[in-house]
This record gives structure tokens, C-alpha cells and sequence, in this order.
């Protein structure tokens, strides 16, 4: 069993290497969506605040001890944030469980991966150095042209509560490996770990202003930074409509932005699979894991007619299995979501299928065994029609909704029957037939014969409304540099393009 009474650190926001009240001086409350109950409290960030971190987040650029940094000197750094993350794993997985209510299990899983996510950008940041001029031949006597390799200046960085630390990791890394100065804006439902990442920032002796972490509310703390004229990147991650506002705000300085928004990914499952059980845990983890809070989830299955009523059989036994639980509960698989809004929000789909006329196979309610929190259970929709709002919507939450196709044709057009475009799964021994998925799908994702692993050094976006531009791999570290060409005219010949003035004019 996990300690429980882990203290909740009181923070006030880290702006240029210091922890600093709110100019307002508000606070926001930390809810235990386990519980229900306040466990403490985060600093609520104003425009004024943004103000200040620019400026801050401006002078370590100008600074040598950050904005002369060689990426091998950067590497130092991120190296030593990965190197306290695991130092204080089981504090922040235990921290992020009790503000997110994810299982402590993920939790820790998360840890090691926002170690590793820094880790692979220290590498990122030590290749860099060899990049950071490169020569173009131009096969030309008279020219001599190289391309600069440079940060792109300060990049702001919104981001989510499903992954709350980890999420942040994959943009702060990249951000701080090609040597920008960051600023952090984490979702208010859940930013212990974030700040927690600040305190590291301060004991590995993080340059002052390299990156700042601004907690608070979307509009008031978000919109700042996106609309802020001396931001000059936005990095978000989180719904459409606020990626919509953001892309708005940020076009009135014409700031690049990408956006990693929603999906409502399909996960396919052919009748030639060799294992149904097999199958049937990657449909689970694919729309389970994370209490089905995942912008990748893939929460429409789409399942070939001949073996359904089997599948949805083991289904429904697997599902049974899955342990509901307080988060710090050993083995427990499926927490609470995150906050009595998104609670709402989730039964509120569900009732909406219901009265659209879908079945609800499976779930649909409270757990019985738990009198508080904001817990669901996890939900099988059949019956369903390609106009139900079950299929084209976002739950985000544990609800997987099912049609059944007979044809490879149907398959594909129901997967692609969507608004976005994040990730799609296949599952099939047939070799030709995964290659004509990968093809087909219209996602910047393709799981084949499984659903969700992720790994730092493969790109990670989507297209249509889930968005564009990338995170993770060497794509993730591109969007926070500027490619600067310098052209030399080498000839000691005139031009010439131009008359020359005659020698009495
Ligand atoms: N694609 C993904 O990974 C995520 C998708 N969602 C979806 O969004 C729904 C709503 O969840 P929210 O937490 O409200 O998501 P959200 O998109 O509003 O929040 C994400 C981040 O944006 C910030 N933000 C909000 N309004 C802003 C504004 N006007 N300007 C700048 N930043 C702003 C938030 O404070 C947070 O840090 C969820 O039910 C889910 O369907 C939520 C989180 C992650
Ligand atoms: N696998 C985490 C990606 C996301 O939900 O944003
Ligand atoms: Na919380």
C-alpha cells in the first residue's frame, strides 16, 4: 500500500529561478477527485504574472549562462532533472495520483517516463551542437551558404491534466534541449508535479528564467501567454475549443503554434486474430487505461461481424475483472476521472447514447462499492449509429462504443467516419491487409495488433480537428528552433545587374 499522507508542498509560482506570490495574490484549491475533499492549494496566475515571466524568461536568453549554452551544456541540466525525477519517483507518482486520480500504477509509470523523456532530449541537445551550422553547396564559386540551427526565442507551453507531468515533459524537454526559455502553463485540475518540477529546476540550479511555471486558470493565465506579443511559439495540448481560441490569439502576432488536440480513434479487430484474448486486452487498455482519458484512446471499436458476439463475450468477462478503486489501492486499474465536472460530463454521454437508443452493454453508472468520488464505471455502448453524438464526440472518459463491419471497405470508412485524426488501430495476422490500413487511415497514428504504447523518439500529433504539428522524436525538438540561412557573396566581380555609372558621371 502507498503512503497515503504524502504532504501536499504549498507553492507560489517559479518565475526566474524563485518561487513568487501571485501579483493577485489568489489561490486556487487542489480537489482529490478520490475523495472529493481539498487537500491544499496552487497560486492562480494573472496577465500580470505572464508580464513578469516573459521578462524573465527575456533576460536568460540574453544571459551566457543560459542563451550561450552549448547543447552539451543544456544536456547537463536535463540530465540532472531526469536524475531527481526518480529520485523523488514514488513522492510525485503518489502526488500525481492524489490530484489526478490516476492509478498509482500509471503514476509511476509516468515518472519513469518523464526521466527517460529528458533523457532522450539530452541526447537531442548534445546532437544539436554538431547541427547547429551546416554547410549547403551550392556547387557556386561565388556564394558560400551555411544554415543556423537556433532557438526559436520563448516558447509558451499549455498543457493538459491527463498526464499532467508527463505531458508537460514533452514539451519543457524539447523546449529547454534546443534552448529556449520556456513558460509553463499546466491545467489547474491537476499541477502539483509541475510545480514539484519547478522546486527541481531550483535544487539542479536551472539557470534563472530558463523555465518558468505559471499555475492558474485557462482564461486568466493561458490566454496571456497566447496572446502575448513577446511569446513567440505556443505549444498546446488539450480540447479544441481552446486550441481554436488559442490559434486565434496567437495569429494576431502571426506566432507558430501547434496544437495536440482531441480524437476519437478506432481500433479495428479482424476475425483472422489468432488470440481473442489477446485482442480483447489491448481493446480494454486502448479505451480503459488512463480512466479512458486519453486524446488517443481508442474508443470506437469496430469489430468484424463473424466473431462479435464472441469478443463482446470476453469483453464483457475482462471487463468484470477490472479492479475500481481509490488510485493508491494495490492493483487498483481504473481510478476516478479527474474533477466533478468531467464526472458530469461522462454520465451526461452516456445517458445522451441512451436516449439516441443505444444499448448500454455494460456500465454506466457509479460503482456500487464507492459511495464518494468520481468514479464510473467502465462502460461497453452497443447498438450504435454513425449519427449517435457516442460515436462522432470525445468522452474522455472509460466509455467504448461498438459497431460491427463485414467488409475490409466498411472497416476503413467507419474508422475514418470522423472529425479528427489522431490515432487508429488495427488488429489482424493478415500482412497485406495491415499494410492497406496503415495506408488508408487518416490519422498521424497507427497502432497494429495493439493500442497506446508510446515512445519518446516516434512523433506524436494528429491531423483534421485532433490538430498538427508534432511532439516527441526529433519532430517534438524542430518547432522550438529557427532555422536562420546565411548566404556570403565570396567573388570579388561586381554584380552587375545593374548598368554601371559611366567613370565622368
Ligand atoms: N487532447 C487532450 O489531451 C485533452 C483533451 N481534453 C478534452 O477537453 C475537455 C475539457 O477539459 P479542459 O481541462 O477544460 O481542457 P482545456 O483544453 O480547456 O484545458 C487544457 C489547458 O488549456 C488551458 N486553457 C483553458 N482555456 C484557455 C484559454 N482560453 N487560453 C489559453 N489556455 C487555456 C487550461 O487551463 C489547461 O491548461 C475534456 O473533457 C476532454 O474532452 C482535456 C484534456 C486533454
Ligand atoms: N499517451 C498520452 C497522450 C495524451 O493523452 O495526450
Ligand atoms: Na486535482
Amino acid at each position: 500500500m502507498a503512503i497515503r499522507n504524502v504532504p501536499i508542498p504549498s507553492r507560489q509560482l517559479y518565475i526566474d529561478g524563485e518561487w513568487r506570490e501571485p501579483v493577485k495574490k489568489k489561490r486556487i484549491p487542489i480537489i482529490n477527485p478520490a475523495t472529493e475533499e481539498i487537500m491544499g492549494d496552487i497560486p492562480a496566475a494573472t496577465g500580470e504574472d505572464v508580464d513578469i515571466a516573459v521578462e524573465a524568461a527575456q533576460r536568460a536568453l540574453a544571459r551566457g549562462d543560459w542563451g550561450s549554452t552549448t547543447g552539451a551544456q543544456r544536456a547537463k541540466y536535463l540530465r540532472a532533472i531526469a536524475a531527481k525525477v526518480l529520485e523523488k519517483k514514488s513522492e510525485l507518482a503518489t502526488l500525481e495520483s492524489l490530484d489526478s486520480g490516476k492509478t498509482l500504477l500509471e503514476s509511476a509509470a509516468d515518472m519513469d517516463d518523464v526521466a527517460a523523456c529528458f533523457e532522450y532530449n539530452a541526447d537531442l541537445a548534445e546532437a544539436l551542437d554538431s547541427k547547429r551550422k551546416t554547410p549547403v553547396n551550392l556547387h557556386l564559386d561565388s556564394f558560400k551558404t551555411y544554415v543556423l540551427r537556433e532557438p526559436l526565442g520563448v516558447a509558451g507551453l499549455i498543457t493538459p491534466w491527463n498526464y499532467p507531468l508527463l505531458m508537460a515533459t514533452w514539451k519543457v524537454a524539447p523546449a529547454l534541449a534546443a534552448g529556449c526559455a520556456a513558460i509553463l502553463k499546466p491545467s489547474e485540475l491537476a499541477s502539483i508535479t509541475c510545480l514539484e518540477l519547478g522546486e527541481i529546476c531550483r535544487e539542479i540550479g536551472l539557470p534563472p528564467g530558463a523555465l518558468n511555471i505559471l499555475t492558474g486558470l485557462g482564461p486568466e493565465a493561458g490566454a496571456p501567454l497566447a496572446s502575448h506579443p513577446h511569446v513567440d511559439t505556443i505549444s498546446f495540448t488539450g480540447s479544441v475549443p481552446t486550441g481554436i481560441k488559442i490559434m486565434t490569439a496567437a495569429a494576431q502576432f502571426v506566432k507558430p503554434v501547434t496544437l495536440e488536440l482531441g480524437g476519437k480513434s478506432p481500433i479495428i479487430v479482424f476475425d483472422d486474430i489468432d488470440n481473442l484474448d489477446i485482442a480483447v486486452e489491448w481493446t480494454l487498455f486502448g479505451c480503459f487505461a488512463n480512466t479512458g482519458q486519453v486524446c488517443s484512446a481508442t474508443s470506437r471499436l469496430i469489430l468484424q461481424e463473424s466473431i462479435a458476439s464472441e469478443f463482446l463475450n470476453r469483453l464483457l468477462v475482462w471487463t468484470k475483472n477490472i479492479k475500481i478503486s481509490d488510485p493508491l489501492e494495490e492493483d487498483c486499474k481504473l481510478g476516478p476521472v479527474v474533477s466533478s465536472g468531467q464526472y458530469e460530463k461522462v454520465l451526461k454521454f452516456i445517458s445522451n447514447a441512451k436516449n439516441e437508443g443505444a444499448t448500454i452493454l455494460y456500465g454506466g453508472e457509479r460503482p456500487q462499492h464507492l459511495k464518494k468520488g468520481y468514479y464510473v464505471q467502465p462502460t461497453i455502448i452497443t447498438d450504435v449509429n454513425t449519427s449517435m453524438e457516442i460515436w462522432k464526440e470525445e468522452v474522455f472518459g472509460p466509455v467504448l462504443c461498438v459497431k460491427t463491419f463485414k467488409t475490409e471497405e466498411e472497416a476503413i470508412e467507419l474508422a475514418n467516419d470522423s472529425k479528427y485524426g489522431l490515432a487508429s488501430a488495427v488488429m489482424s495476422k493478415n500482412v497485406e491487409r495491415r499494410e492497406r490500413f496503415t495506408k488508408a487511415f487518416q490519422t498521424g497514428i497507427i497502432w497494429i495488433n495493439c493500442s497506446q504504447p508510446t515512445f519518446h523518439q516516434l512523433p506524436w500529433g494528429g491531423k483534421k480537428r485532433s490538430g498538427f504539428g508534432r511532439d516527441l522524436g526529433e519532430w517534438g525538438l524542430e518547432k522550438y528552433l529557427n532555422i536562420k540561412q546565411v548566404t556570403e557573396y565570396t567573388s570579388d566581380e561586381p554584380w552587375a545587374f545593374y548598368k554601371a555609372p559611366s567613370k565622368n558621371q
